[in-house]
């Protein structure tokens, strides 16, 4: 059986089959089959109106397909756009389907609207366009009607406080027996056809149509302006750029806050329970994010990002989290979708996610860095921000030595990790620095003492001098590749013993061919992050191998393992979280902003970006 045809009678495809598309606001997945099998509205973090990506053909998706079998698809983004083509070619010819979402930066009064476009390119081919519409992630069937309204013909699905309209030039009709809409019809070369999927909500008036052609160009137009600020033209620019226009794609506009994943529940181990909504932001990816964007033209991202980050963990510091919601929100309850049977059969699907109420010390370490290179980097200085960095200060002197869930979000008991550790050590050494380069106000012997005591500290107690390698967590043997991190941090320098022979241990332990695991998840290994199943290698930890080679000195090796690397991504240019080697498959949430803030910040360590610990440096990146 073809592809086309699998995924028409079931679930969902590979996750490496999908594109993304967005509108600064919410995003959605197309699949190869051309189906939208995945799309949350008004939001990234709303209930979805399609999820065939965590069920089946009744969780809601929109396909528009040939109905016979395809010989082959070709699928790109258009130039440095999000406006994607998928060309299917048929035995009698060959469409074009054109999708986009109009993206909302400036005017946030429109509603999100998912436009598709099918252009005859050769032959006359029968196409199937089919429309399941599911509220409340897959579990609300709304009342749907065929209807005028504004002059013009629509079908308005309504349901609880969501609406949607389909408007178009083959509106589909209800399938008898099935809760799905279809139209099945011809196009032949040079014909054109379009739809336009508009929400509101239920109690407003339904959206006024958009031209959908007019609805493309301006999306295209938009990316293309965008991109023409980024400055990077180094090796495996294409993917660079992609990535970056990913970075931003996740952008929620309005706020500045960028989610780590569009998605919830993309199983970390085929199958298995690794399944986490990642549809808010982590304070953790502040610092990546900042240097990604900066480091490559988008200054306007990055002083975003800050403030959000600024006005996020504003307040009283005791009550910092690690992560918020995309408005800033605190409370995100994690709760099951029972209903929905998961990515191909991986449950449960989770909403919400419990780590936010966990502690995790790096962020501390991540904030500040991440607030002292915005202010190196001559983001622009806020009154508020001293004041709360030095209040975030006086609360990590109270729990500085308490045991954490790490940067991994274990959900087994608490521990010393040395990552953490590491971190720690980062938020102090920031502070001093602040005070030493910027002339703050602040305790700055004491914070010396601190920074220096913890270094000690981990240098101590993190070290195994048996295993020549910094362990995971103090007095334990597994290893653990954010210690990778300790030279881009500026800990330690690439080249001391104790890197390169921590480097050596997790190649020999941790890596897979290009691939590094986060940390072991082999059955009986260990059982530190309380799960069962093997994950995927995790792509960013990849990445951060490929920096510590680099500032190790291995800088070839780097560079023709981050060839390799990149060319792990899809056919446009995108990463999910893990990649599972044995397999061959993406896993885990998609595309996930940690593997292409680590994919950038890698070709800004090789070449020529300003990298974490090169603080400065303030040239350009063609040096
Ligand atoms: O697999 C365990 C954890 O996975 C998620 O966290 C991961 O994603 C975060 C966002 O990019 C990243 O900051 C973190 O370091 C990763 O471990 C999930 O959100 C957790 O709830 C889960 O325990």
């Amino acid at each position: 059986m073809a592809d086309h045809e699998l995924a028409i009678s079931g679930g969902p495809g590979p996750i490496e089959d999908y594109a993304l598309l967005s509108d600064l606001r919410t995003a959605a997945l197309v699949s190869k089959t051309g189906s939208v099998d995945w799309l949350c509205l008004p939001r990234f973090d709303s209930p979805s109106c399609f999820a065939r990506l965590l069920g089946d053909e009744q969780s809601g998706h929109w396909q528009i397909a040939p109905t016979g079998p395809v010989e082959h698809t070709h699928r790109r983004y258009r130039d440095t756009s999000l406006v994607l083509e998928t060309e299917f070619h048929t035995a009698d010819g060959s469409v074009r389907l054109i999708d986009s979402m109009p993206p909302h930066e400036k005017n946030m009064d429109d509603q999100p609207a998912l436009v598709r476009v099918l252009e005859g390119v050769s032959g006359e081919v029968e196409v199937r366009l089919r429309w399941v519409i599911r509220f409340a992630y897959g579990d609300s069937v709304p009342w749907v009607r065929r209807t005028e309204a504004h002059g013009s013909e629509c079908i308005i699905a309504v349901a609880g406080p969501h609406t949607v309209v389909l408007r178009g030039d083959r509106l589909p009709y209800r399938v008898a027996g099935e809760r799905a809409h279809e139209a099945v019809f011809t196009i032949a070369a040079g014909q054109r056809l379009a739809w336009i999927m508009q929400w509101s909500t239920s109690y407003e008036a339904v959206a006024e149509p958009l031209d959908p052609m007019q609805e493309t160009q301006d999306s295209e137009d938009f990316w293309r302006e965008w991109a023409a600020n980024i400055r990077y033209d180094g090796p495996h620019a294409d993917a660079v750029h992609r990535s970056l226009a990913t970075l931003k794609a996740l952008t929620f506009a309005p706020t500045g806050g960028m989610v780590a994943a569009p998605t919830t529940s993309l199983p970390e181990t085929l199958g298995g329970e690794r399944n986490w909504d990642y549809r808010y932001c982590w304070l953790r990816d502040a610092t990546f994010t900042l240097l990604a964007l900066d480091n490559f033209g988008c200054s306007g991202e990055a002083v975003a990002w800050r403030n959000w980050l600024l006005r996020a963990v504003a307040g009283d510091p005791a009550d910092v989290q690690i992560m918020y919601g995309i408005d800033g929100e605190r409370h995100l309850i994690e709760w099951e979708a029972d209903w929905l049977p998961g990515y191909q059969g991986a449950k449960p699907v989770r909403i919400g996610n419990a780590a936010y109420r966990q502690l995790q010390l790096d962020v501390y370490g991540e904030v500040m860095d991440a607030l002292h290179l915005s202010r190196e980097r001559g983001l622009g200085e806020t009154p508020e921000s001293w004041a709360l960095q030095r209040g975030m200060m006086r609360h990590l002197e109270t729990l500085w030595q308490q045991p954490d869930s790490g940067l991994w979000e274990v959900r087994g008991p608490d521990r010393h990790f040395t990552h953490s550790r590491v971190m720690v050590w980062v938020a102090f050494d920031r502070a001093v620095r602040a005070v030493e380069q910027h002339d703050l106000p602040g305790p700055v012997a004491r914070w010396r003492e601190l920074r220096d005591a913890v270094h000690a500290e981990v240098l101590a107690k993190g070290w195994n001098a048996e295993l020549n390698s910094f362990t995971q967590y103090y007095g334990g043997t597994e290893l653990d590749a954010s210690t990778l991190l300790i030279p881009a941090v500026g800990f330690l320098p690439g080249d001391d013993e104790r890197v390169v022979g921590t480097v050596r241990a997790i190649e020999r332990e941790l890596k897979n061919g290009d691939l590094v695991d986060r940390y072991s998840t082999d059955s009986g290994k260990s059982d530190v992050d309380g799960l069962h199943g093997r994950e995927g290698s995790f792509l960013a930890c990849s990445f951060w191998f490929v920096d510590a080679l680099a500032l190790s000195g291995r800088r070839n090796e780097a560079a023709s393992m981050f060839d390799r690397l990149v060319a792990l991504a899809n056919d446009v240019g995108l990463l999910a979280e893990e990649y599972d080697a044995a397999h061959g498959r993406f896993t885990g949430n998609f595309p996930q902003a940690f593997s292409h803030l680590a994919l950038v910040n890698s070709a800004a360590v090789l070449y020529g970006g300003r990298t974490r610990d090169a603080r400065d440096r303030t040239d350009g990146l063609d040096a």
